[in-house]
């Protein structure tokens, strides 16, 4: 078996846009090895223990699949490790003849020592297609077959269940509309007997466009006419805002159909409003600025806990435009395993169907925003643009919202609706600070305008 070497490993997670401790002290100060038996190139996971040594502590298990080759592989200078044991070792989801030894196994359904390659019934599966690394990689990795699967990797990973997989596979056997089909997973065993889910290999969608490039572009078509309103505009993306609203409602009653719903237990609403009112706490030190909102959106987290009926079921958990990708046949939803920072377990209890809905609403705010970002021009024009922007979000804000709802929102609703938005703005705003720092105005300038909320009925 090959012995991996720490310091190669730092090096290379140090880079890697999915590597989540980027910025911290870390170390590997442990790796476990999982080989694919018979494979061509020699394959292997390696599982890598990092240790934070920074006051935050703890500690993380990334995944390196790595292709192994006697002879440097010149176009898979970028993806390269070093050298293990004489062999050079190589970032594999690079690799395609490497990816092509996964699919393999996942079609042969193969269990290699401790790795299990698990195909679903109906999958259809052409090993004969040709793997290519998606360049849109953000938490994970996700290699294209072709035309016709996607193999996504995980790239920290966690013992038991991961809800992308796990909820895949109920929507696809519930017949859902609106997630991609599952095809298969990849299982790993430590030796103390613990389960981790590596991957899973699911329908490529390969025509869809996803949300944020159809929403970005009607936000430009709205721009480069001087004086129109997003109505007016042959790009409005009502219709299709509305769209969405309607699948998010369903996948909503797809996933209460299949996986337990209950209420917040006694108590249950004052610890969702001190968890949210505890995220803020914490993110006040590593963006300073949002100290100056901070008294005015405590109460809009603390109204929480007065909410005396809070239904509760398994939800997206992270949902945004990116996303979501618009198929000939409507909208589906992707990457369904919530907020990368928070635990595993977390991510996979009920939670209200309210915190979807607000990450949509804070996606059209954004994506308003980030348009503007690509114009200059002189201080009315852009204070134009902004008056513009408002009014796009707001019309595009109210299409998703009419559509999810059908009914006008309760006060019990818009109280919760509205906190997970300012919740989910905190969010953004230590997201913004760790990886586009110079996004921070973004969520700030929302955190500013929901802390002058008070007294303004149904929304911002
Ligand atoms: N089934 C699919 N078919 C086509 N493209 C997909 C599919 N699933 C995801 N994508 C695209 O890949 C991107 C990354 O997928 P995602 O699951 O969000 O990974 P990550 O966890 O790395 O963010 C998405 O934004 C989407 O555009
Ligand atoms: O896609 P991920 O599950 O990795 O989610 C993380 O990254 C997202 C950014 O890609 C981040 O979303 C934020 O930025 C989006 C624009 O890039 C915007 O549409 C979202 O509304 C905004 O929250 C997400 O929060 C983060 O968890």
């Amino acid at each position: 078996m090959i012995t991996p070497v720490p310091s190669d490993i730092e090096r290379y997670l140090a880079t890697a846009r999915w590597f989540a401790g980027k910025g911290r002290a870390f170390r590997v100060s442990d790796t476990h090895v999982a080989a694919l038996d018979g494979a061509e190139p020699r394959s292997v996971v390696v599982l890598a223990e990092v240790a934070y040594d920074d006051a935050a502590g703890g500690s993380e298990l990334y995944q390196l699949p790595v292709s192994l080759h006697p002879r440097p592989q010149e176009h898979l200078e970028s993806a390269r490790i070093g050298l293990w044991g004489g062999l050079h070792a190589y970032d594999a989801v690079h690799d395609r003849a490497a990816m092509t030894g996964w699919l393999r196994a996942l079609s042969g359904a193969e269990h290699t020592g401790q790795l299990r390659f698990h195909r679903c019934a109906d999958a259809r599966i052409d090993t004969d297609e040709r793997p290519s690394l998606m360049t849109a990689e953000q938490s994970n990795s996700s290699v294209a077959f072709g035309e016709e699967s996607l193999l996504k990797v995980f790239r920290k990973v966690t013992p038991g269940t991961n809800p992308d997989v796990e909820i895949h596979d109920v929507l696809t056997r519930a017949g859902s509309d609106h997630v991609a089909a599952l095809y298969g997973w990849v299982d790993w065993e430590r030796g103390d007997g613990e389960v981790f889910q590596l991957g899973f290999l699911q329908q490529f969608l390969r025509t869809a466009s996803d949300g944020w490039t159809l929403a970005s572009a009607s936000v430009r078509s709205l721009f480069a006419e001087a004086d129109l309103h997003p109505h007016e505009v042959g790009g409005d993306f009502a219709g299709e805002a509305a769209r969405l609203g309607e699948g998010l409602a369903e996948t909503h009653a797809a996933l209460a159909e299949h996986f337990p719903v209950a209420a917040l237990p006694a108590g249950g609403a004052r610890d969702l409003a001190d968890t949210m009112l505890e995220r803020l706490d914490r993110a006040i030190e590593p963006v300073p600025a949002l100290a100056a909102y901070a008294d005015r959106i405590r109460p809009l987290l603390a109204a929480v806990s007065d909410v005396s009926h809070i239904p509760v079921q398994r939800i997206h958990g992270d949902l945004h435009l990116g996303q979501t990708l618009r198929t000939v046949k409507g909208w589906k939803f992707v990457d369904f395993e919530g907020e990368p920072a928070r635990p595993l377990a977390a991510r996979r209890l009920p939670e209200s169907v309210w915190r979807d809905v607000a990450g949509m609403l804070r996606s059209f705010d954004y994506v308003a925003a980030v348009v503007q970002r690509e114009l200059d021009g002189d201080v009315p024009t852009r204070e134009q643009r902004a008056f513009r922007a408002r009014e796009w979000v707001e019309r595009n804000r109210a299409a998703f919202l009419t559509a999810y709802a059908g009914r006008p929102l309760t006060p019990d609703e818009q109280v919760l609706l509205t906190a997970f938005e300012a919740d989910k703005a905190v969010y953004e705003c230590a997201y913004e600070i760790r990886n586009r720092p110079d996004w921070i105005d973004i969520p700030l300038t929302a955190v500013a305008r929901l802390s002058d909320h008070e007294g303004r009925p149904g929304g911002e």
